[in-house]
């Protein structure tokens, strides 16, 4: 049972600036406000820090198009598009409280923009959110040495989560939070979630804008491989200019401008769509007050949870509004007479606890988004596990192809939704549609390609999902996906979602796999989620042959999953984490070579081997076994 706050407890407002931070500022401040994934004027810390900096003389909120994110992450249509709208609306909110005032964009790496703009335009502070992943800490020390020596005043405030998970990990002598019951206990010492600062009534104007032109071309500069050359069908002139096209100079880059065909996502980005949806969530005390993650319904066509995570994800609402916002209308539905409660973690603070969770634990864990050197993961011998040389520990690129041809196979049917299993399909092409899928449906294809049936290293399913999820994070998706293979998180291996049944206890019609399997929308309802079984007049009559016009399942369901289960049995006897000396050297592998071939669990058993087993089974709880407890009783 989750700890309980105390209701004595007072609440915290948000960290605002203390007054000593402005100690001695006496002269004009210049301001740049940096936005990274924080694209809103609520509910900010950081922005409303920046604004309270004494005699601001010019404010600039402006974003940084780093080349690295550009090509070096591997980000899909999807949620660049939402990206860019996100970029926009803010533009627009800053243009309707200041009609000087829009969202500065610039293109280059930030290092290089920033010390261009500190020198060009004065600035005496750059203010921005605080993250805590590896990548930003790593660029953000850059940005911290680079702006001591040029005199400027960096000032970091943290407001992505609800505490700070530095803080967390502090608290928490330096190591990951692995439950939620851990976390729930080290934040409860530090006093209840902040209340959302208001969003500012007016914003400074911003100083003259002229920059030089030298040098321009050189700002996003890359030379590195270009990850997401696959969906660039169009001539990339992004990075043309620093402050982009001449003509519309800080302009947000557009799709085309990135090279890029238009996206597939009915899913808007921008602040203004997610407040509408946090309001549509809060507009139901009853369901706000009731809500049970379990209880949702991955199969239904609209989403059955809030699908606030994109939002969340660039910062277009802030988790304080959400926090709040659902602790308001729960307080009032309850003096009302509301009863049924849900409670941690299945209710909507358990939720975004979660993700604070995750966050913590990555920012204490090296290596938390892949097996080899994380302390946290538990070592399984997954197939198409990533490849690392061992000098350098970095990972092997390009990435050779595995002998394990099969297990490819395997891989390329899941990702492309064609597996035969029409639940797996229907799931993994809305992803891909989409850019979001419900959480449980995250569940069943992450289950199934890891330790449900395909026992496939979550590192793969975690790229998929890294390029086509709107809402990747760089904690919660290897967090989860670890949690998911019972690598790290949770251990309950022998569980695993039935490929049919499972999405039967929501929805018995289908209506998610007649959407995005469309040719099996005329299959009767009996069929729906295995048509393989269904006798060939009626697939004549749905015009879908299993094997031609779908395919038919790649893998025997049950023989699979009893394999993966007897697999991972041995490894987790073995107990080894990704940072033990026989993971790094390989001989961990060996091991578990042997142990599988020991234990049958080398390769799927034939019909006869599993019915022998069977009986032999049976055979010990009948007579038998009886009499060996008989006599072992009579010993003891
Ligand atoms: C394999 C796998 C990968 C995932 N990858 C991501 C990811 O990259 N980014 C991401 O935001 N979520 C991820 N999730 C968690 C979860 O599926 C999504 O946050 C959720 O489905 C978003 O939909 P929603 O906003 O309607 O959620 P709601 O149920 O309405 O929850 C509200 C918010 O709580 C947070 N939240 C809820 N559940 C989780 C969770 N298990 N872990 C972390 N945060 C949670 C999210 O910010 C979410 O928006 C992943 C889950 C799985 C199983």
């Amino acid at each position: 049972m989750a700890p309980q706050r105390s209701v004595k407890q007072e609440v915290k407002p948000t960290p605002t600036p203390t007054p000593a931070l402005f100690d001695g500022n006496t002269k004009p401040a210049r301001v740049v406000y940096w936005h990274r994934t924080d694209l809103r004027l609520t509910d900010s810390p950081a922005l409303s820090t920046a604004l309270s900096i004494p005699h601001i003389e010019a404010f600039w909120p402006i974003w940084c198009f780093d080349p690295e994110y550009v090509y070096k992450h591997r980000v899909g249509l999807n949620r660049w598009s939402f990206l860019l709208e996100s970029m926009k609306v803010i533009s627009e909110e800053y243009g309707k409280l200041n009609s000087k005032q829009r969202l500065w964009v610039f293109r280059g790496r930030p290092e290089l923009v920033l010390k261009k703009v500190w020198k060009e335009w004065g600035i005496t502070h750059l203010v921005y959110e605080k993250d805590s992943n590896a990548y930003s800490r790593i660029r953000d020390q850059r940005i911290r040495d680079l702006a001591s020596e040029c005199g400027v005043q960096i000032i970091e405030v943290h407001g992505r989560h609800l505490y700070d998970p530095a803080e967390v990990g502090k608290l928490n002598s330096n190591k990951p939070t692995m439950t939620l019951h851990q976390w729930q206990s080290i934040t409860n010492k530090m006093g209840p979630v902040g209340r959302p600062n208001q969003p500012p009534e007016r914003i400074p104007d911003p100083g003259d804008g002229h920059l030089g032109t030298e040098g321009d071309e050189d700002w996003g500069r890359y030379e590195g491989e270009d990850l997401n050359a696959h969906i660039r069908t169009e001539v990339d002139t992004c990075f043309e200019h620093l402050t982009g096209p001449l003509v519309d100079p800080f302009s947000v880059p557009t799709m085309s401008q990135l090279g890029f065909l238009p996206s597939t996502t009915t899913i808007r980005g921008g602040t203004v769509e997610a407040h509408r949806r946090l309001s549509l969530f809060l507009s139901n005390p009853t369901a706000v007050a009731t809500f049970s993650k379990p209880r949702s319904e991955p199969t239904s066509l609209e989403p059955s949870t809030t699908l606030l995570s994109p939002y969340i994800k660039f910062g277009c609402v802030g988790v304080r509004e959400i926090w709040w916002g659902c602790k308001e209308v729960i307080d009032t539905w309850r003096k009302k007479g509301g009863k049924g409660e849900t409670k941690e973690p299945e209710n909507m603070f358990g939720q975004l606890q979660f993700r604070d969770m995750y966050a913590c634990a990555e920012a204490c864990t090296p290596h938390f988004e892949r097996i080899r050197g994380n302390s946290v993961c538990r070592f399984i011998d997954w197939s198409l596990q990533n490849q690392y040389d061992p000098k350098s520990g970095q990972e092997i690129s390009p990435r050779p192809r595995s002998d394990n041809e099969e297990a490819e196979e395997r891989f390329e049917a899941w990702r492309e939704g064609r597996t035969g299993f029409p639940w797996i399909d229907a799931c993994m092409r809305q992803l891909k549609v989409e850019g979001w899928i419900h959480h449980l449906a995250r569940h069943s294809v992450a289950c199934f390609l890891t330790r449900g049936q395909c026992y496939i290293s979550w590192e793969r399913g975690m790229e998929v999902f890294d390029e086509w999820l709107i809402d990747w994070d760089p904690a919660s998706n290897p967090g989860n996906w670890m949690w998911l293979s019972c690598s790290a998180f949770f251990s309950q291996y022998f569980r695993v979602y039935g490929l049919v049944s499972w999405p039967q206890k929501t929805d018995k019609t289908g209506a998610l796999v007649r959407k995005y399997c469309p040719e099996l929308k005329d299959y009767p309802d009996k069929y729906i989620y295995a048509p393989h079984l269904a006798p060939i007049g009626v697939q004549q009559k749905a015009n879908c042959i299993i094997g031609e016009d779908y395919p038919l399942p790649m893998l025997d369901e049950q023989a699979c999953k009893n394999l993966c289960i007897a697999r991972i049995k041995n490894a987790y006897s073995l107990a080894l984490h990704g940072d033990a000396p026989e993971v790094l050297d390989g001989s961990a592998e060996e091991k578990l070579r042997v142990m599988h071939e020991e234990t049958g669990a080398d390769r799927e058993k034939s019909g006869a081997e599993r019915g022998e087993e069977e009986r032999e089974k049976r055979r010990k709880r009948s007579g038998n076994e009886s009499l060996d407890g008989f006599f072992k009783k009579q010993k003891v």
